[in-house]
């Protein structure tokens, strides 16, 4: 199957997933003085329920903390949507050092790491329908730079040692994904994809400016996950991103001048 090594990664994934070459595909570099101000654009609005935690898994691409999505209780509105969307998971992407590993990139500048908050349109009946519907998904991203330990990221942190392993995953409760946010709301929007196979053109991507911190013991958790399942050979989960795609006449909007 997929994944991020030389003979099943990135460049390789439109022989199973032509798609990949379609017109709304993501991430994107992103030129901030290409962005246009729309002054048309909401606030962000977040309300998240910790009790809505469920679990932490790792998929052998990344890990995932998985929610409770069955109620309107951990939702996503405002911003560039219409109607509301559900939290279902947030995960992320990262780098084997700190040059690289987000998938948006600003002005060419690569971050360590990039957040996605995984959210779907409620005016399908589940995620699964939403997953390939244009306005069916909205994933805000959020990039991790390097600097002081952030206490928010340590519960999630401590428990990767239990997920090594791909295939593994654990309960995990009670956490407030709105505590991963940085002070600022302000972001960029367009158009895209869900950046793994299947590579669906469904996602309202909301791209925050504002980075949160990560330090370098930090990243080496992350980067102590494993690609491989239990009694494999040991492969690294690092550089699980996917590079920037090709804007094709698409806009980004800007909700800050
Ligand atoms: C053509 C084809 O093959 N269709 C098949 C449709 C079946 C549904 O397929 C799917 C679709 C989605 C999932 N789960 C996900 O959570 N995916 C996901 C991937 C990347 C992101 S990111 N990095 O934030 O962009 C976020 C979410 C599972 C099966
Ligand atoms: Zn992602």
């Amino acid at each position: 199957g997929w994944g991020y090594g030389t003979s099943n990664g990135p460049d390789r994934w439109a022989e199973d997933y032509p798609i990949a070459n379609g017109p709304r595909q993501s991430p994107i570099n992103i030129v901030s003085k290409e962005a246009q101000y729309d002054p048309s654009l909401k606030r962000l609005k977040l309300q998240y329920d910790p009790s809505n935690a469920k679990g932490i898994l790792n998929n052998g691409h990344s890990f995932q903390v998985d929610f409770v999505d069955d109620t309107d209780s951990s939702t996503l509105t405002g911003g560039p949507i219409s109607g509301t969307y559900r939290l279902r998971q947030f995960h992320f992407h990262w780098g084997a050092s700190d040059e690289r590993g987000s998938e948006h990139t600003i002005n060419g500048v690569r971050f360590p790491c990039e957040l996605h908050l995984v959210h779907w349109n409620t005016k399908y009946p589940s995620f699964g329908e939403a997953a390939d519907k244009p306005d069916g998904l909205a994933v805000i991203g959020i990039f991790l730079k390097i600097g002081a330990a952030n206490p928010r990221l340590q519960k999630v942190l401590d428990a990767l040692a239990s997920i090594k392993t791909k295939g593994k995953q654990t309960t995990f409760s009670n956490f407030d994904a709105k505590t991963l946010l940085p002070f600022s709301l302000d972001y960029w929007t367009y158009d895209g994809s869900l950046t793994t196979p299947p590579l669906l053109e469904s996602v309202t991507w909301i791209v925050l400016r504002e980075p949160i911190s990560v330090s370098p013991a930090q990243m080496a958790k992350f980067r102590s996950l494993l690609f491989n399942g239990e009694g494999e050979a040991a492969c690294c989960m690092v550089d699980n991103f996917r590079p920037p795609q090709l804007l094709k006449g698409r806009k980004v909007r800007a909700s800050f001048k």
